[in-house]
């Protein structure tokens, strides 16, 4: 990894998000929007294109160094299947202790896109189904695994679940097709 902030950069964005989301009325709510604003300036006059970035793009760094999925720690990473934890800080919450249902295909999507780069393929998502087994907690380890069911030419069949120990939180199902050469 390495070592200029920015992974220290992504954890204080996820640990600002997760104290946003939670946080009550506050007297310093305008001195925290002004700094937000200076900050916001100050990025965006270095604002570069697509492959020029951090955010996203930095596979050296936990999570390619964005705070749009919740934190995925992956353990083993082959052409064929994936293992790791997953995290929901509070800037995910739903409601009554839950994971907002919109973010686990969020993940899911995660973790099936790492099978597609290990085995070297540019793919995209052409459908992601999830089932909803059991609320997802937040801030709790959680164990995520994904793994290739079948591939039919460019077609790659993919599954996944994620659990709390025993219980089983989410499924899912997703169809990934590897995309042709010279497309966008
Ligand atoms: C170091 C660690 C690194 C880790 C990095 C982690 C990165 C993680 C990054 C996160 C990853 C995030 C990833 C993202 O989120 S990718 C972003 C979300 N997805 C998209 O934007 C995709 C939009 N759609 C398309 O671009 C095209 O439609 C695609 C590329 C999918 C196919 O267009 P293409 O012109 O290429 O192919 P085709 O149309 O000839 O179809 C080919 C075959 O597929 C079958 N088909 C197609 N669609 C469907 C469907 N819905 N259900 C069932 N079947 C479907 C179709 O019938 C045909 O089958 P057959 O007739 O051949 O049998």
């Amino acid at each position: 990894m390495t070592d200029d902030g920015y992974a220290e950069l992504t954890s204080a964005l996820r640990g600002f998000l997760d104290a946003v989301a939670t946080a009550g009325p506050h007297d310093q709510v305008q001195a925290l929007t002004d700094d937000l604003r200076r900050w916001t300036a100050i990025l965006a006059e270095s604002r570069q294109e697509e492959g020029k970035r951090v955010f996203g793009e930095r596979f050296d760094l936990p999570d390619r160094g964005q705070t749009l999925t919740p934190v995925f720690a992956p353990q083993v990473v082959t052409t064929s299947k994936v293992e790791g934890t997953a995290w929901f800080g509070d800037y995910f919450h739903g409601s009554n202790g839950a994971a907002h249902g919109g973010t686990l295909p969020l993940l899911f999507d995660e973790v099936f896109g790492h099978i597609a780069v290990e085995r070297g393929s540019r793919a995209r998502t052409a459908y992601l189904h999830t089932d909803f087994r059991s609320v997802t907690p937040i801030g709790v380890d959680l164990q995520v695994r994904a793994w290739v069911e079948r591939a039919e030419g460019r077609k790659l069949f993919l599954a996944a679940d994620l659990r709390d120990g025993e219980v089983v939180c989410a499924e899912a199902e997703a169809l990934f097709v590897l995309l042709r050469d010279g497309a966008p």
